[in-house]
């Protein structure tokens, strides 16, 4: 198989070293900045029409090892893959998402080790894409910029009632709290968070503001009616099946005249179906399971049929890329801790995810979009501005 494999990579002309299980080493091109070390001799079979999937999983089971820099091992498995690997595209799928088998995906992502987050994310562990207004920011600063940016695009003022819908660790409920003096809902599937959260919230005295809970936003109390509705990062998680009755909920529990939105993740593909190439596959087998990603124009579809009207979209596909870097960057310049705080089959799964997504916003696998909507007053006028230039005053 070998003998097969080896002619079929060095045409390639990639900068990569082979490591075999009996310790022999080969360069298959000129070089080599990335070495690939075969574990498993039975993994060579499969070598010769691999996925990401593939190349990935046998990194989080061990069967491979991989050395050199990483956002280069992501790039060299991608050519490898789109030169060997089976052309078929990937197909939707359209799971049903109840309850219970939410809770356990969203545990087994957010319920890692608060302490890991903690050594990657911002100061304030906002697990989403920052926004970089001129793009020399670091993170901390692109996440300020981004809670604001929100804020902002939600006109929020001094004791609206805010609604914040998969509120992580809590950076945006004490942030509109503390700099708009808003009042804020926030629910997690997360306990691990919510814990966190909830002593952050005390450590800066804003309970009597900000008001977090473990809850499900389908068990959202529909007697309530909140000024403005924010949800980031989060609809990912909804599935395409349940996204009418997500969007519906919404709807109903913004008051009339009052701004809901909406950032996430969205697919490059009008069908929702997975990042092809394995990456999809990867990523829902070990880091988002029941993750779905809707086309702009399918998350668009549904929040105009709930009775909303959308006012403005705004793409962040770079600010995710940029993001995402951050991350990744952060978290190999604290390995030695990581490995302290995680096992080492999750950490595995960690640095594929951040540096592939990282490469796979940069190549447009994926996007980002903010979906700004309204609910407009019976006579069918809103409460917005005539242009968006107070979001940049
Ligand atoms: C990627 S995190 C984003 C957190 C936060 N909005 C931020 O930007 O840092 C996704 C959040 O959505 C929450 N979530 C996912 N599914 C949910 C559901 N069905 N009900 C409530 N929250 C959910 C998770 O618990 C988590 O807090």
């Amino acid at each position: 198989m070998l003998a097969t494999l080896l002619p079929t990579l060095r045409e390639l002309d990639l900068p990569l070293r082979l490591k075999l299980w009996d310790g022999k080493e080969m360069d298959i091109g000129p070089a080599p900045s990335v070495t690939l070390e075969i574990k498993d001799p039975n993994l060579v079979a499969q070598l010769a029409h691999p996925s990401l999937d593939l190349l990935g999983g046998a990194y989080v089971e061990g069967q491979i090892d991989l050395h050199g820099p990483l956002e280069e091992i992501i790039r060299i498995g991608d050519e490898i893959t789109r030169a060997l690997g089976d052309e078929g595209d990937s197909v939707p799928t359209r799971e049903a998402h109840d309850k219970a088998t939410d809770a356990e995906a969203i545990s087994y992502h957010y319920d890692l080790s608060n302490a890991f987050y903690q050594l990657w994310l911002d100061r304030d562990m906002v697990y989403s894409c920052g926004y970089f207004e001129t793009g020399t920011e670091d993170l901390d600063q692109a996440q300020q910029a981004k809670l604001r940016h929100l804020c902002r695009k939600l006109r929020l003022k001094p004791g609206d009632r805010l609604l914040d819908v998969g509120c992580g660790w809590g950076g945006l409920a004490r942030f509109a709290a503390r700099e708009y003096d808003a009042d804020v809902f926030g629910i997690t599937l997360s306990r691990e968070q919510l814990k966190l959260a909830r002593e952050r919230v005390a450590a800066e005295g804003l309970e009597g503001q900000v008001r977090l809970e473990l809850m499900d936003y389908r068990d959202l109390p529909q007697n309530e009616q909140f000024d403005k509705i924010v949800s980031v990062g989060m609809f990912e998680h909804v599935g395409h099946a349940n996204l009418p009755l997500y969007c519906r909920q919404l709807a109903s529990l913004v008051r009339p005249g009052g701004l809901v939105m909406n950032h996430g993740i969205t697919s490059r593909y009008i069908d929702g179906r997975p990042v092809s190439h394995g990456a999809g596959e990867f990523i829902d087998r070990y880091v988002f399971p029941h993750g779905e990603l809707p086309h702009v124009t399918e998350i668009g579809a549904c929040i105009s049929e709930s009775g909303l009207e959308i006012v403005d979209v705004e793409s962040l596909r770079l600010h995710y890329a940029r993001t995402l870097q951050f991350w990744s960057e952060r978290l190999e310049a604290r390995l030695d801790e990581a490995q302290r705080m995680v096992p080492e089959r999750a950490l595995r799964i960690w640095r594929i995810y951040l540096a592939g997504c990282a490469y796979g916003f940069r190549r447009n696998w994926i996007n980002l979009h903010q979906i700004l909507a309204s609910k407009p007053l019976p006579d069918g006028s809103h409460e917005l501005p005539w242009s968006r230039a107070d979001l940049y005053a």
